[in-house]
């Protein structure tokens, strides 16, 4: 296939080695802000850019009838707006907040956790997530995904940085050089604590599986998610 990489930071770099390792090639790659790029080249575009970027890029593309995949966090408060454009246009689009096949199966143990031990209520939650200093958003996209599984399954309503209560989960979010993303849930009771980890090593899983949901998404029309790439 032919891609066109929207953002050409930490990951766009990693996904064009493993784009190149698995015989596509890379047609257009745009790293600023720059409205004048032709995204009809590519076969589908990959946006890891940046949160004030995500919803012009993913446009541009829908508008274009170009298939796109977006790993960019921080732009949510828009995802409904880009559904309809999607729906409107017959496009197609894939957001994950994570594309590991890791975090992936975590997002799913994390829901069966919180179904198992939300009747307890000796049990509160709370989550922790650390990432390199570069990052842009607080908490991040994954930790988002991860509250919004446990408000599925429990009797909490929301989550809010660094507080928490009765019905809001807390999640604190820590910036230390060079962490590549690691999350962590918690359920702690006067007595114990139950915790479930997803630590990344680097960031090749992320790559990896935006690379796949980009050959999976390649030839569909609509909106789609991890969970549809990987089939769980
Ligand atoms: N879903 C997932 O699995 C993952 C998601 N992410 C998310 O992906 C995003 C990118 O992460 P990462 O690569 O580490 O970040 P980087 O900061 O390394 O890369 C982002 C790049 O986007 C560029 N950029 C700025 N403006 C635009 C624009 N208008 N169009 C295209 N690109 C632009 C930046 O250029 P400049 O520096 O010159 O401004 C920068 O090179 C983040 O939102 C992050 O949270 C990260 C890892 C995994
Ligand atoms: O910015 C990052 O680096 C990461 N961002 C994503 C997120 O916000 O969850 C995914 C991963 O944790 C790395």
């Amino acid at each position: 296939m032919k891609i066109a990489l929207l953002g050409y930071g930490k990951m766009g770099k990693t996904i064009e080695k493993i784009a190149l390792e698995r015989g596509h090639s890379i047609v257009l790659k745009v790293d600023k802000e720059d409205t004048n790029y032709d995204i009809s080249v590519a076969d589908v575009a990959i946006d890891f850019s940046i949160p004030s970027a995500a919803v012009n890029n993913i446009t541009t593309c829908i508008n274009a009838g170009v298939p796109v995949v977006s790993g960019t966090t921080g732009w949510l408060d828009q995802y409904n707006d880009i559904l309809q454009l999607c729906k409107e246009k017959k496009g197609s689009f894939i957001y994950a907040s994570n594309f590991s096949l890791g975090v992936n199966l975590f997002f799913e143990l994390n829901k069966k956790l919180a179904q198992m031990i939300s009747p307890i209520k000796e049990y509160d939650v709370s989550m922790e997530e650390i990432h390199h200093t570069q990052k842009l958003d607080a908490p991040s996209g994954t930790a988002i995904t991860l509250a919004e599984g446990v408000i599925e399954h429990s009797a909490k309503t929301a989550w809010k940085l660094d507080e928490g209560d009765i019905n809001t989960i807390p999640i604190t979010a820590v910036r230390e050089a060079d962490v590549p993303g690691t999350h962590s849930i918690a359920y702690t009771s006067e007595v114990d604590t139950i915790e479930i980890k997803h630590t990344a090593h680097n960031r090749h899983g992320f790559a990896l599986g935006a690379v796949v949901a980009s050959e999976w998404l390649h030839g569909k029309t609509g909106v789609f998610s991890m969970k549809d790439v990987l089939g769980l």
